[in-house]
């Protein structure tokens, strides 16, 4: 097999090899792959048994490898050459794979990438003891699924534009060509809008871009430092021909919001299919699940295994704009949504209101990285919670205690995912249902669905 590209480590990790005294000399070390970790790394062993985490590699291989970042119990490495490749190995689907820090599993077969997330999945429960069913399993198209994108701006020393994402353990920024996990309106717009930027009179005044498909077509947010209307004018010109709404956010402190293109005073949705759909309106600051088949069939299933709800009441935990809410109440149930941010608990109800459903849904702002105060979560009929990587173990300690019949929990980080569910078993609930959705196809995170009852 061919020589694999060299990877640079970054500066600070460089240093790290070469001060520790336990760094592997700086040379390449052969090895068989033994295991995938957690994050999606071939593990193997260096001559003195320490554990060696070898990016792009997959279980069976034997690769020669170099270390790049060494640490007191195990080294951080890249592949040099694959020298017998796994037969579940594959072209990876990007040019850039292996330089972005966004995608770590297209070398491997999809089929592989979601055994390992199942695989990953039972091995945290199992850590924390949960007894509970075989997962099933999620999924949409393997690309071209991600609505939402921030693409960095940088304009080097020659004075070219640099539009693309961080690389794999940086900071820095690197120019992408593709970005095959991108919806293909996002992903079309990639050089465009380079050439765009590149046009401009002041190319550095431009900080990120963000990007987002929704029900009203591609709306671009375009960050500026400083307000220059030849470059208003240029993006305008822009977006008219590409047929997309575009707005600029300008100025550090305390930005202003302008619409330069579009139709962004009215806002832009994104549906939710069901007998009777909802319609979310969202901002750019908001919460966004990046999935759309996805996250609708992960409704559907929460649909189905909550069965009917009417006069229910539900308690929604780290609710967003309303993705689990709105739903649950079209199916009669009565919701307490609580939010860490005020502005997207006030984007939940103006989307309560706009889908007809204000009189079943009430909103709260609470900091649910503690125990949630005044409300009685045990006389709710469900709670559903969905928390960021950090897991919520002050409330699922609090609902051990003192929690309703059923509890549905979401989660994107499966190891604090079993720590609470852990908690939850001590008091008493069960694991009932187990769903892997697949969110996030070429990289090893994964997404959960667990029903638990009393
Ligand atoms: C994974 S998102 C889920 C949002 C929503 N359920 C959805 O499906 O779109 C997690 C949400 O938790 C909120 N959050 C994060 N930390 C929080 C905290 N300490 N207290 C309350 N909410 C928090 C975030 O603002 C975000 O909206």
């Amino acid at each position: 097999m061919a020589r694999l590209g060299q990877k640079r480590a970054s500066r600070s990790a460089t240093r790290r090899v070469l001060e520790s005294r336990t760094a592997h000399e700086q040379g390449e070390t052969e090895g068989v792959i033994e295991r995938l970790s957690y994050e999606g790394r071939g593990v193997t062993r260096s001559q003195d048994g320490k554990a060696v985490f070898v990016e792009r590699t997959l279980p069976g291989e034997r690769v020669v490898f170099a270390v790049h970042t060494s640490h007191r119990r195990f080294d951080e490495a890249h592949p040099k050459e694959i020298l017998v490749a796994s037969p579940e190995r594959v072209e990876p689907m990007c040019v850039h794979f292996g330089v972005c820090g966004g995608c770590d599993l297209q070398h491997a077969s999809i089929e592989t990438q979601r055994r390992h997330k199942l695989e990953t999945l039972r091995a945290h429960f199992e850590q924390q003891r949960i007894d509970a069913p075989e997962p099933l399993l999620l999924a949409g198209a393997e690309a071209g699924y991600r609505r939402r994108a921030r693409l960095g701006v940088r304009v080097n020393r020659d004075g070219e534009v640099l539009l693309g994402y961080r690389r794999r353990g940086s900071d820095r920024l690197f120019a992408i060509t593709q970005c095959p996990v991108l919806v293909p309106a996002l992903e079309s717009l990639i050089s465009p809008l380079r050439e765009c930027i590149t046009q401009l009179e002041h190319p550095r005044h431009v900080g990120h871009i963000q990007l987002n498909d929704s029900d009203q077509g591609v709306e671009v947010s375009v960050r500026l430092m400083k307000r220059v209307p030849e470059d208003l004018e240029r993006l305008n010109a822009f977006a008219c021909a590409e047929g997309i709404s575009l707005s600029v956010v300008v100025g550090r402190d305390t930005p202003s919001v302008e619409c330069i293109n579009g139709e962004a005073e009215h806002g832009y949705t994104l549906t939710i299919d069901g007998l009777d759909p909802v319609s979310l309106a969202f901002g750019s600051g908001d919460f966004v699940q990046v999935n759309a088949s996805v996250n609708q069939q992960m409704v559907d299933r929460l649909v189905e295994w909550c069965g009917p709800l009417a006069q229910s009441v539900v308690v929604d935990l780290f609710a967003g704009i309303g993705n689990f809410s709105l739903p649950l109440a079209r199916l009669g149930a009565q919701i307490q949504a609580f939010e860490g941010q005020q502005s997207m608990v006030t984007r939940l109800l103006d989307n309560a209101r706009a889908n007809g459903l204000d009189s079943h849904i009430e909103g709260h702002v609470a900091d649910l990285s503690r125990a949630l105060r005044g409300t009685t979560l045990a006389s709710a009929d469900l709670v559903v919670l969905d928390p960021p990587r950090a897991g919520a173990e002050a409330i699922a300690r609090q609902l051990a205690d003192h929690g309703p019949e059923r509890i549905l929990y979401i989660a994107c980080d499966p190891a604090t995912l079993a720590r609470d569910v852990a908690h939850l078993c001590e008091g008493g609930y069960r694991v009932v249902e187990l769903t892997v959705a697949d969110m996030f196809p070429q990289t090893a995170h994964l997404e959960t669905m667990v029903l638990l009852e009393r």
